[in-house]
């Protein structure tokens, strides 16, 4: 073998990102290096006796079968802990267990203005004001599951469990299962409705496994009335996130507490997915949302002038319900962008002023980082080294957190990309911005207005750029 130890492991580290899954990679192989290799026998050093079991009994074939073949020669892998890590992980479990739940032992990224329970997010706050039942216009595309998600509201646990909402893009299934969590905070302020992404618990997730700290996460996800986990579809061939899930699942499905799942599609349209899973999530009702139809969006138009307080002419409304017919979230968006181009421009509300701004709907140009990065610039008058440099001025750390925020939704980049735009943040760092972001959306009418804006300029800016 003509490589160095550190070239046949960074060899072997690119190998194994194909081959796993993302999650599987992040929490387990890249957290590891090798440490020896001493007749033919490779030391794998892990930072937790956790990870160590975990990589001896799921990934030792994969990996042996990886660096034999980067090596070329037979070798037998062996993983280790590294003392530092047990050092650490000792001193971390007596620091958990003598602050046990105290908030005086919160971690740094209480420096984003974020509660945090051992690193994990807080509860009910997650749920958006607009999200309720009142809001949500019922059609013939979305009756079954409105009636549905009315019903666990009013008897949760007890009508059906788990609900199962599916769907197209943009077709109301978080506005719903969140009118659910509503519903029941309005019956009882005290109870715990938790709504999560499953990008979200995937995250928690690996940082509990990190952190050596199961248990908390176990808590956590289990100490709940009602659990609302959005984009379900995301689980699919993360297993050790399937394995988890499937515990949390049954635990509360065990205790009669309410789960309520949304997805893109149902469960067994879902590649690879445990089939136990699959067969819990139809256990209970699986619920579609389509399409709306002509009459449903124009409802949703109105009601959502009304609430914003906005006049628009009937042929206004009718206007943008017929151009774009399939995602609510383009059809409101839609009607945010004739608005602000009315306000701006100072032209009438008409479908003449609005015909050429909303005209065609579809194939908007990409919007890319750098766009965000100027837009945001412009916008908070910093210059780029600034916000992507690491200064902890407020208006600037502010301006990198909306900037973090417009990439995660306005890009197809993923959080360890967006990360690295801004110095090689680390995904959790990123997300919590996201977070934070969200929060003070929900929290200011003013700071959502200032959102939707910069959405708008970001697509002008991008329709607007040379092909
Ligand atoms: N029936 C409805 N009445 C009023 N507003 C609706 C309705 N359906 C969807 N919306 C609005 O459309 C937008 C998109 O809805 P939502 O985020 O719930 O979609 P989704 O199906 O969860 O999308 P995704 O698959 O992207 O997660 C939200 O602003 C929501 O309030």
């Amino acid at each position: 073998m003509d490589i160095s130890l550190d070239q046949l492991w960074d060899e072997a580290l690119g190998h194994l990102q194909v081959q796993l899954s993302r999650p599987t990679f992040e929490a387990w192989i890249k957290t590891a290096r090798a440490e020896s290799l001493v007749d033919n026998r490779l030391t794998i050093c892990t930072p937790s006796e956790w990870a160590r079991g975990w990589l001896q009994k799921h990934y030792a074939p994969t990996i042996t079968e990886v660096v034999q073949r980067v090596a070329g020669i037979p070798l037998q892998v062996e993983f280790s802990v590294s003392p530092h890590a047990l050092a650490e992980e000792e001193a971390h479990s007596t620091a958990i267990s003598s602050t046990s739940r105290s908030s005086s032992s919160l971690p740094a990224s209480a420096t984003l203005g974020l509660e945090v329970n051992g690193g994990l997010p807080m509860r009910a706050p997650d749920l958006n004001p607009k999200y309720s039942f009142s809001r949500f216009v019922v059609g013939a595309n979305n009756r079954m599951a409105h009636a549905a998600a009315l019903a666990v509201a009013d008897k949760p646990g007890r009508a059906y469990n788990p609900l199962f909402l599916c769907g197209g893009v943009g077709l109301g299934k978080t506005h719903l299962m969140q009118a659910i969590g509503h519903y029941q905070l309005e019956a009882d302020r005290r109870a715990k409705i938790f709504y999560v992404s499953t990008e979200r618990f995937t995250n928690d997730l690996i940082d509990a496994i990190r952190r050596d700290g199961m248990q908390s996460f176990r808590e956590h996800y289990r100490d709940v009335d009602v659990l609302l986990v959005d984009d379900i579809q995301f689980i699919e061939g993360k297993e050790y996130t399937q394995e988890e899930f499937f515990h949390t699942f049954n635990t509360l499905h065990e205790s009669g507490k309410q789960i309520i799942l949304a997805a893109d599609r149902s469960p067994h349209l879902i590649p690879r997915l445990q089939e136990r899973l699959c067969s819990r999530f139809s256990m209970g009702l699986i619920a579609e949302i389509q399409s709306p139809d002509i009459e449903t969006r124009m409802a949703i138009l109105k009601k959502k002038a009304e609430y914003e307080g906005m006049n628009l002419p009937a042929g206004v409304i009718e206007y943008i319900a017929t151009t774009y017919t399939n995602n609510i979230r383009e059809l409101e968006g839609a009607l945010i962008r004739a608005v602000a181009y009315v306000s701006i421009s100072g032209l009438p509300m008409s479908v003449e002023t609005i015909q050429p701004i909303l005209n065609p709907p579809t194939e908007p140009k990409e919007i890319t980082a750098d766009i965000v990065i100027s837009v945001v610039c412009e916008e908070f008058g910093i210059d780029r080294d600034s916000l992507l440099g690491s200064s902890r001025k407020r208006d600037i750390s502010q301006a990198r957190q909306v900037a973090m925020f417009l990439m995660r939704h306005h890009t197809n980049l993923s959080l360890p990309k967006i990360g690295d735009y801004f110095g090689g943040k680390d995904h959790t760092t990123v997300l919590y911005s996201c977070e934070k972001v969200s929060q003070l959306q929900r929290e200011s009418l003013q700071f959502d207005r200032q959102l939707q804006n910069l959405a708008e300029r970001l697509r002008v800016t991008a329709n607007n750029r040379d092909p």
